[in-house]
């Protein structure tokens, strides 16, 4: 599959989001800044990346994700937990960073700071019922299969 993909910022040029291994589900997003920044603790900040993709086919979206080591380990996440890429989306892929620890922390330009995966998506029509098909579970939720 191919993804249209533009280049903001011409120091992005030589970052292109890449599959580190042949493995890889995500793809490393860079802060693109002129200089470095330290985000304290609590505080959130919107980062540029100087990319925009354009999925255009409404069968995929992309999802930002936290890379593991910067949220296990300097408290470095995302200020909406998750980025959701709409297909039709042409503008500038954007991190929101949370900085959830308890030490300031210094993005430096060009830094590794999240990851972004392709995935499926279906949007179903909705038919609209009075009652269900029966199922085992029926609406026990929240624990109703038991805690451990
Ligand atoms: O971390 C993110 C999340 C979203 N976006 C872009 C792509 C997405 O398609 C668009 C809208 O995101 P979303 O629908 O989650 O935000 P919203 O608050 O509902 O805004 P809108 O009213 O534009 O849909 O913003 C990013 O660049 N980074
Ligand atoms: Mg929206």
């Amino acid at each position: 599959m191919q993804i249209d993909l533009k280049v903001l910022d011409a120091r992005m040029a030589e970052y292109l989001p890449r599959y580190a291994t042949p493995g890889s589900a995500g793809l490393d997003l860079r802060a693109l800044l002129d200089e470095p920044v330290t985000i304290a603790p609590g505080e959130t900040r919107l980062v540029r990346t100087g990319l925009a993709i354009h999925i255009a086919n409404p069968g995929f979206a992309a999802l930002i994700l936290p890379r593991s080591g910067l949220g296990h380990k300097k408290g470095i996440v995302l200020g909406n937990l998750v980025g959701l890429i709409d297909s039709d989306y042409q503008g500038e892929l954007m991190i929101s960073t949370w900085n959830r620890g308890a030490e300031p922390f210094t993005l430096e330009p060009f830094e590794r700071l999240a990851q972004l995966m392709v995935v499926p998506v279906v949007q179903p029509e909705f038919r609209v019922v009075d009652e269900f098909d029966a199922s085992e579970r029926g609406e026990g939720g929240f624990g109703s299969t038991g805690t451990r």
